[in-house]
């Protein structure tokens, strides 16, 4: 890229709104100003850096720059004289977070290759993208952890290889929040120089930092610092900031870090520092620069109403969603492999379950004592299915949530290919696990006068199991937080499995509660059961003591527990349709969350 780009921000504030209660319990929202009036540029083939101490605001800078923050911002991002829009800024604009976030069960190679097959044009076939790998993983040292787990990764080969990705796409621009931060001084100067690197062959990159060593403060080019309130307290050369810093009377010592002496007034001098700013010839050569970079908008030519220099980005043809679906199945399908030891270890005690649950009910006779036991049993196995697929689900997907919605974010795929990955991927998981989980049951106990068919016992664990494991993604997609969502679990389950029919009779609950077992996966999964196990028997033996009632009839049993025999389709039909609506629901909470997360 050998264009001059420079991207100038005029007077930009951000704005969150935040509610807190008060000592009523009344909720009050706040609008809190993140950022106040900062303003700068980055251009081709510099190095900038944003400093400040902590929570001042540099991330959100950053952040805003790059238009990956969902708040309310006011103020100008103009890119080369045009106003520039979120979708420029996400092709041209590469982004290396604070913290990483990858699926840390890849491999460097793995994740770079899913990452360029995602991000790079489609067009690019798998020799150039191989091409432009190795020649990335030459320029940033990662030849020897090609083939290491990202989970096992160093923190500055973590920085390089999350840089790697970034540069997969060649952006002019290059944003990295606090590369630096807890590495050693020699490998912080290793990453400072890598940028360097980039900007000298025309790139323009910016980065925060926190407290940089002797010698890394100097490897920049311009310096912006920030005092808390995210206000501007200097823009400009970085060969610059000491004479700035000793004309207000802060001299430097000698033989001191000179950025560590800035952050030192930054912290201490914060309301002074920006105030005399603002009436400094620095900050006005800075709006004169901003003005300059805005003027230069007659040397770009529009073509189709676009800037022509951009136009290859936005001609970027990404990967159809049916592609994108392959790539991510592939890679859940990878890391839930490389996880094989948790899987068999869930599966194990999955069996042991079934043992236990199994054991009490072993030599159960068919007659009126058996009726209570077989009841018992059906209901303990759809519980336990119920509970286990749900809350599987319920703590897995949370984990991934913060990662594919950076991804979404940042435009490397779109939210329905993941969600309809991670369903198609659960879907055997569940079936396979249920499957196995009955065959123990099925053998051990016998249950089977009627239920002679194995898959006829388990078809409606099954359907139960699925639609399970809908309501587990459901609730995840709806809360970002698992102990929120657990929290709401437990009463929801606790209702649901009243209202299974074991704890009480069905056809006695009072018309305003009854429609509550129509949203409970326990009812119908225990009356699906029961049908199969109870329909077409009508030779149950009676007690020999003549007192006792006697049921003679599978039907008596189903009345008995306010079931009805019509009932099965209707049963496993309405578990498929909650599978579904959970899903769809699921689908929309997943969406909506991808849109409100801020991508950096
Ligand atoms: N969504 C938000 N809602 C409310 N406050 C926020 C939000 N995001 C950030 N903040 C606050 O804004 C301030 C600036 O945060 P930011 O992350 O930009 O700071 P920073 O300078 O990058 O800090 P650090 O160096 O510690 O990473 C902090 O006080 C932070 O608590």
């Amino acid at each position: 890229m050998n264009e001059n780009l420079a991207l100038c921000w005029y007077n930009l504030s951000v704005y969150v709104t935040t509610k807190k209660r008060n000592f009523y319990g009344k909720q009050k929202i706040h609008r809190v100003k993140l950022l106040n009036n900062v303003s700068g540029i980055m251009k081709t083939g510099t190095l900038s850096a944003i400093m400040g101490p902590s929570g001042a605001g540099k991330t959100t800078l950053l952040a805003a720059i790059s238009q990956r923050i969902t708040g309310n911002i006011t103020g100008e991002i103009h890119l080369n004289g045009h106003p520039v829009d979120k979708e420029l800024m996400l092709k041209i604009c590469g982004f290396v977070p604070q913290k990483d976030l990858a699926l840390q069960g890849l491999t460097v190679k793995e994740h770079l290759f899913f990452m360029a097959q995602l991000k790079m044009d489609r067009r690019v076939s798998l020799v150039q993208q191989t091409r432009i790998i190795n020649s990335l993983v030459e320029d940033l040292s990662l030849k020897t952890c090609y083939f290491t787990l990202l989970a096992n990764l160093s923190g500055g080969e973590e920085k390089r290889v999350c840089l790697a990705v970034q540069m997969l796409t060649d952006p002019p621009m290059l944003i990295c929040d606090e590369p630096t931060t807890g590495l050693d001084s020699y490998t912080a100067s290793n990453v400072i120089g890598l940028l360097r690197q980039l900007s000298s062959r025309g790139k323009a990159v910016l980065c925060t930092v926190h407290q940089p060593a002797s010698g890394i403060f100097e490897m920049f080019d311009t310096v912006s610092l920030l005092v808390p309130g995210g206000r501007l307290a200097y823009f400009g050369d970085v060969l610059d900031a000491k004479k700035y810093f000793s004309q207000l009377g802060l001299i430097c010592p000698p033989a001191y870090n000179t950025a560590e002496f800035v952050v030192k007034q930054l912290n201490t001098l914060p309301d002074k520092l920006h105030e005399k700013f603002k009436t400094s010839n620095n900050y006005t050569e800075l709006l004169h620069e901003i003005d300059s970079a805005k003027k230069s908008i007659h040397n770009y030519q529009l073509v189709y109403g676009m800037d022509e220099t951009f136009l290859k980005f936005y001609s970027v043809q990404k990967q159809s969603q049916k592609t994108q679906l392959r790539l991510l199945m592939w890679r859940s399908a990878l890391v839930l492999l490389r996880n094989f030891k948790k899987i068999l270890l869930r599966m194990v005690l999955y069996m042991v379950t079934a043992i236990l649950i199994s054991a009490p009910y072993i030599g159960t006779k068919f007659n009126q004592e058996g009726i209570q036991n077989i009841q018992g049993l059906n209901y303990s196995v759809i519980t336990e299915t119920v509970f286990t697929q749900s809350y599987a689900v319920m703590h897995t997907f949370p984990s991934e949530i913060p990662i594919l919605l950076r991804e979404i974010g940042n435009g490397v795929y779109k939210p329905i290919p993941y969600y309809i990955s991670k369903v198609v991927l659960l879907i055997p998981q569940a079936i396979i696990e249920t499957l196995l989980f009955c065959l123990i049951i099925y053998c051990l106990v016998e249950t089977k006068q009627e239920i002679n068919n194995f898959f006829v016992f388990s078809t409606p664990v099954i359907i139960s199991a699925i639609a399970s494991s809908a309501y587990g993604c459901c609730i995840s997609a709806m809360f970002d937080n698992i102990s929120v969502a657990s929290m709401i679990s437990v009463p929801v389950d606790f209702i649901s499995y009243t209202f299974s029919g074991i704890f009480i009779q069905l056809s006695t609950v009072p018309f305003y509660l009854s429609w509550i077992k129509y949203i409970s996966r326990f009812y119908y999964g225990v009356e699906a059961l029961s049908i199969l196990q109870w329909q077409n028997i009508d030779n149950i033996p009676c007690s020999p003591n003549p007192d006792l009632p006697c049921i003679h009839t599978g039907e008596m049993v189903l009345q008995n527990y306010g079931y009805k025999s019509t009932n099965l389709y209707w049963d496993l039909y309405s578990l498929i349709f909650m599978c579904m609506a959970l899903h769809t629901l699921g689908y929309f909470f997943f969406l909506k969350r991808s849109r409100a997360q801020s991508a950096y």
